[in-house]
């Protein structure tokens, strides 16, 4: 388990302070694919560099596995260290040593016996599908084959807790699935907990269980990602969702709207479009389907529908409160 306690970070600059991190207390669980989400400035990398103290706190916390990181010094840091990989946007890779040496780079810094090594790295390699590059240099492979090699190499120490910057901010769509989907097997494969920072909540929608939203330094919002999909609370929390889970409905069909529009949520299995139509037979309303779909989040279903009501005010609000004790989210969009 990994903890923040009231972390905050204070960069001093001439003359000034700049609150990197403000009083941060999260708690992430063992085997946790956790993100941490933020536009540029919010302190995702101040945070995450906190937790192997590449930036150290100035007040606050880390307990891995109970253990207060920021109390150790030598020898008993550095091995706590070792337990915990870390994989950058820019790889930072060696590129004058070929793959091979550069995952056993890693292995030797991790003091792993030399006798070890050769066979540590094939194992490796296999893990991260790049069996055959062994002897290339970095300059000859594509950005998702030079994170394939960063995750080897963070990989190296058998770490129990695997950091990640921006992991997939520079590659293609394509590549960054194929390696959110190799992330997701070395977790589940190795109980490896991630805690990856990203400004792409679609990485979040694809492989954490859990995640956090971060404004100015601050954490706004937490939770479960399919909970926090359904009922965002802050503003913020709903703009990063609108990019990948859009419910945007064009001006010129709200003009011809009279109704009043809202959006229903169905969450996990509920058969919405059922629910629907048998509210539409018990009350005194028409209902118009603007926009229906099904995200599937975390591989559970999340039906969301928005629709013109029209009827009475009376029997409009029946016909919400009915759907909502059947397990809707019923939300009104205003609109002119
Ligand atoms: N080494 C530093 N010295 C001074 N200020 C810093 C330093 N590192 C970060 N900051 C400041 O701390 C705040 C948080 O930055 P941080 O890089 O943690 O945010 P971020 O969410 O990771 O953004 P980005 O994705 O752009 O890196 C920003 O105001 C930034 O300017």
């Amino acid at each position: 388990m990994l903890e923040f306690q009231n972390i905050t970070k204070i960069y001093e600059s001439k003359k000034k302070q700049i609150v990197g991190v403000d009083n941060v207390s999260l708690t992430i669980n063992k085997g946790d694919i956790f993100g941490i989400v933020g536009y540029s400035g919010a302190g995702k990398s101040s945070l995450l560099r906190c937790v192997n103290l590449l930036e150290r706190p100035t007040s606050g916390k880390i307990l891995v596995d109970g253990i207060d990181l920021t109390k150790l010094s030598g020898s008993k840091l550095r091995i706590a260290r070792l337990k915990i990989g870390m994989i950058f946007q820019h790889f930072y890779l060696i590129s004058q040593k070929t793959v091979g040496e550069n995952i056993a780079f890693a292995l030797r810094a991790a003091k792993t016996p030399k006798n070890k090594i050769p066979t540590k790295v094939t194992e490796l390699l296999e893990m991260v599908g790049l069996t055959d590059k062994r002897d290339v240099y970095p300059g000859q492979l594509s950005g998702g084959q030079k994170q394939r090699v960063g995750i080897a190499r963070a990989l190296a120490n058998n770490p129990s807790i695997l950091l990640c910057d921006e992991a997939t901010s520079a590659l293609d769509p394509k590549t960054t699935l194929s390696i959110l989907k190799l992330l997701k097997e070395i977790n589940q494969r190795l109980g490896i907990t991630i805690v990856l920072i990203t400004h792409e909540m679609d990485v979040v929608k694809e492989i954490c269980n859990r995640m956090a939203i971060m404004q100015d330094g601050r954490v706004i919002e937490e939770g479960e990602v399919y909970d926090i999909f359904a009922e965002p609370k802050e503003p913020l929390t709903k703009e990063f969702i609108n990019s990948v889970v859009s419910f945007e409905i064009p001006n010129e069909i709200l003009k011809e709207v009279n109704g009043q529009v809202i959006k229903i949520l169905f969450k996990g299995d509920v058969a919405g479009e059922g629910v629907i139509s048998d509210t539409m037979q018990r009350f005194d309303v028409k209902g118009n389907f603007l926009h229906g779909t099904i995200e599937y989040i975390q591989e559970r279903p999340l039906g969301i529908f928005i629709m013109e009501l029209q009827g009475e005010t009376a029997a409009v609000n029946e016909a919400k409160h009915y759907m909502e004790q059947r397990g809707a989210l019923v939300e009104v969009i205003e609109h002119v």
